[in-house]
């Protein structure tokens, strides 16, 4: 599998299950897509979810031709259900319909990964399965670890378009926004929160 940023604001998403795995799985997609979460037992945040509409049902009670539809009037499949050979059968309807979809306890032909987010850039990390621990701990060590990232964004974006103006040379431009990144007096001014047109004039 390869990592792919997707705009999902006209794209739809069908969640099954809504214990602790299926609750992650849509709070991943909450404010990008719309969703349909569909579970016989709800935890609460399942109703915290904008843009979501919620079927309380077990998926045996539903016909399978109602099944097919209901996938159908979706691009995105997750099967988060507590019973494997369930998230099976969705996954199979899932495929042959041609959808994306996500088996939470098996194959799928996307996967959703740890997602480190700030307001200006997001990383996404995976095992490819062999370790969901690991995307976990990832995710928790750089947020801890780089506090100030998303200022250091901002300030890039400024100080790039400021550098384009007066040093001609990429080569070099490229080796003073590095310099900047490594910089740990300007990593302290990013978590503080000085602006960043402050920092380019104090410290540039
Ligand atoms: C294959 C995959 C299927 C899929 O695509 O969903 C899958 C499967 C399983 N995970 C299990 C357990 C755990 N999962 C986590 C955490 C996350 N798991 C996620 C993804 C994936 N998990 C996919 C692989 C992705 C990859 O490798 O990169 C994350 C990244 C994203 C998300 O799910 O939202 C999310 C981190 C979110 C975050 O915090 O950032 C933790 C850690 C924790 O809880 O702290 C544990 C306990 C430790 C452990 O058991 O390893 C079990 C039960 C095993 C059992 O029964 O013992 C199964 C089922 C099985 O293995 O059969
Ligand atoms: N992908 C991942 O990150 C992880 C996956 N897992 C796997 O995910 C599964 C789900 O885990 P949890 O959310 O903790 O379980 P849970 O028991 O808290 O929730 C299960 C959900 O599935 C629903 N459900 C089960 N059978 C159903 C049916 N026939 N019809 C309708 N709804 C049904 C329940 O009502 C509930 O909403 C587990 O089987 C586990 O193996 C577990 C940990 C992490």
């Amino acid at each position: 599998m390869i990592p792919l940023f997707l705009d999902l604001s006209a794209s739809r998403v069908l969640v099954f299950g809504a214990g602790s795995v299926g609750i992650r799985k849509a709070r991943h997609f909450t404010s990008a897509a719309r969703m349909t979460i569909v579970a016989e037992d709800l935890s609460p945040e399942v109703f915290s979810f904008k843009n979501a509409s919620i079927k309380q049902q077990a998926i045996e009670d539903m016909e399978s031709e109602d099944l097919e539809k209901l996938i159908d009037r979706h691009d995105i499949v997750i099967a988060a259900l507590s019973d494997e050979k369930e998230n099976e059968r969705l996954c199979s309807l899932a495929k042959a319909a041609g959808k994306l979809y996500n088996n939470a306890t098996g194959e799928g032909n996307i996967r959703i990964p740890s997602v480190v987010c700030g307001a200006e850039y997001q990383i996404a990390v995976t095992t490819e399965k062999s370790a969901p621990a690991v995307p976990a701990f990832i995710r928790s060590f750089l947020e801890e670890n780089l506090p100030w990232l998303d200022n250091m964004v901002l300030l890039q974006n400024t100080l790039r378009e400021e550098l384009k103006t007066t040093i001609p040379d990429q080569a070099r431009r490229a080796e003073i926004l590095r310099a900047v990144i490594d910089d740990a007096e300007i990593q302290n001014a990013c978590i503080a929160g000085v602006p960043s047109t402050e920092i380019c004039k104090k410290y540039l």
